[in-house]
């Protein structure tokens, strides 16, 4: 266990051979041009359906009150730059797609990762990313829990899963990296939220130290997961150049040179060979692995569907464009396996892709930021407990009063904790060698699958025990219903042969 000690520079990023402060050094000399390729007229739009319905439920009734929530699309299209017209569109392997028998045409390519909007779909509009900064939206309560539960218990790999412990490691690689990559996306939300905090003094826009410590900054693993973000895309951005994919996309040559230039400086500052950063051919190794891949998938496009199911406009934005994102690295990452491999990648997937490598420095930034602010002056009610229902969350009624008014039931804490042994628990690569690997498709690890037969065995054991329990009641239920029917016999009532009687037991 690291105990937090107002530093991060040495943790470990888990599945990796690096820690927080390589990629801190990486982050430095990437970000400026980073920042200019996302600033280009080809990668600042990127086109959604803001109002597709929620797959799973039925959720129109949620709502964010405050102006922050809602997103300025462009309804005039003079005001989009040229390479985003009509006609332009299609030439990034749009019309490329080999579909998924059964599913919808436009929606999913077999590879993919993630569930996009159709090409066709007549809501589409375009939104200027810079204009509409990911930050503090006033998103929260139960509605915003809702949406995060649903992706933590139904569509990730749960660190519980088959676990009394609850520990991530316990989970197989591949299932540990989806844990992580969803927390890790969680985490990022969560820094920018915190780093672009209203202050309701000023009403500016500045970090808020207390509330980054609470959400992320006192859990080391979730630092480590936004981290290993970072690496994951940072890898799949390097893979795209080695492979010959940037030379061949259709773009202008001075983006190719921008995006080229970024992954080189990437890669040559981590001055080892690339695979030290992220080695995923260690994940999916063997044929019997399918099942768990597609499982992998399916999970990661089910997370990709649920943000269609967030409330707030601009949160919806953020997590449909950093979902796929993630999805289109997971595609690069794990279905470009040699240089000869073809690969379909939509433009709202490479836009996807380099703006959440954007989110991802900006957060790595931030934390280094927060770093400094906490060892000046650490918050301070330090190490909260959070489950703990007293957290002093805000500093005074009236913040509470204010945050509480933007939405129904707001709960800043919530039950849905890792377990205490998870919170701040470095995982080296040595360890993870020694204890995960997938065995088989659908595979659990023997420590799962030890698990599993453990829980079947006592529940087995519970179900006869209960057995003799309600024998007594069952027989004394069983008497009473023959006697009835003798007696209707005797006094000449005798119901019909079919009549069924119901015992509740
Ligand atoms: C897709 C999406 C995008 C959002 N975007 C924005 C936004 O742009 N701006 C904004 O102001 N709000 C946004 N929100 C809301 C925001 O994420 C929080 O839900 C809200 O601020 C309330 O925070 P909370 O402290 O109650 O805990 P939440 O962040 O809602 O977390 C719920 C529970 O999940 C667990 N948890 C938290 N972080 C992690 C982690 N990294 N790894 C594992 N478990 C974790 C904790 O148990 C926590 O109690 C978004 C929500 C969603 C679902």
């Amino acid at each position: 266990q690291i105990p937090f000690d107002g530093n991060y520079t040495e943790i470990t990023v888990p599945d990796t051979e690096v820690n927080i402060g390589q990629i801190v050094d990486i982050n430095h000399e990437i970000k400026p041009k980073l920042v200019e390729l996302v600033n280009t007229d080809f990668f600042k739009y990127y086109k959604l359906n803001l109002w597709k319905p929620c797959p799973f439920w039925n959720g129109d009734e949620g709502f964010c009150k405050y102006k922050d929530c809602s997103v300025d699309f462009i309804t005039d299209w003079s005001q989009v730059p040229d390479i985003w017209q009509p006609d332009q569109l299609g030439k990034l392997g749009d019309n490329t797609v080999h579909k998924d028998k059964g599913q919808d045409e436009n929606e999913l390519s077999s590879n993919d990762y993630c569930a996009l909007d159709k090409d066709d779909d007549e809501d589409l509009v375009y939104v200027n990313l810079i204009d509409n900064p990911e930050r503090f939206t006033g998103y929260g309560g139960q509605q915003s829990e809702s949406i995060w539960t649903a992706v933590y218990d139904e569509n990730c790999f749960q660190p519980n899963e088959g676990s009394q412990l609850g520990q991530v490691e316990d989970l197989c690689l591949e299932k540990q990296i989806f844990y992580r990559l969803v927390s890790g996306l969680h985490s990022s939300i969560s820094t920018h939220l915190t780093n672009e905090y209203l202050n309701l003094k000023n009403g500016e826009y500045e970090p808020n130290l207390k509330q980054f410590m609470i959400k992320v900054g006192y859990f080391t693993e979730r630092i480590q997961n936004l981290h290993l973000n970072y690496v994951l895309v940072l890898k799949s951005l390097i893979k795209l150049q080695e492979y010959n994919v940037i030379e061949n996309l259709p773009l202008d040559d001075s983006l190719k040179a921008g995006l080229s230039g970024l992954i080189s400086q990437g890669a040559q500052n981590i001055n080892q060979t690339d695979d030290y950063l992220f080695n995923e051919k260690v994940l999916f190794q063997n044929d019997q692995n399918d099942d768990l891949k597609n499982e992998f998938r399916d999970k990661f496009r089910n997370v990709t569907r649920l943000m269609d199911c967030v409330h707030c406009e601009r949160c919806k934005l953020w997590g449909k464009l950093q979902t796929t994102g993630y999805g289109t690295a997971l595609k690069i990452l794990f279905d470009l396996k040699n240089p000869n491999d073809s690969i379909n990648l939509k433009r709202v997937e490479l836009v996807a892709l380099v703006n959440t490598f954007h989110r991802l420095s900006k957060s790595v930034e931030s934390i280094e930021n927060f770093e400094k602010l906490y060892k000046i002056q650490p918050p301070t009610q330090d190490h909260p407990s959070p489950s703990s229902e007293s957290l002093d969350v805000f500093d005074n009624e009236d913040e509470q009063n204010f945050f509480d008014s933007f939405s129904v039931d707001q709960t800043v804490t919530s039950s849905k904790e890792p377990p205490e042994e998870i919170k701040s628990k470095p995982v080296g690569k040595a360890e993870y060698k020694k204890t995960n690997s997938c065995p088989s498709s659908g595979s659990k690890s023997i420590k799962e699958a030890f698990h599993e037969e453990l829980y079947a065995f006592i529940d087995a054991i519970g179900f006869i025990l209960n057995s003799y329990r309600t024998l007594p009641k069952l027989l004394y239920t069983l008497f009473l219903v023959k006697s009835s029917e003798l007696w209707d016999i005797f006094i000449g009532t005798q119901r019909h042969r079919d009549s069924t009687y119901r015992v509740d037991l």
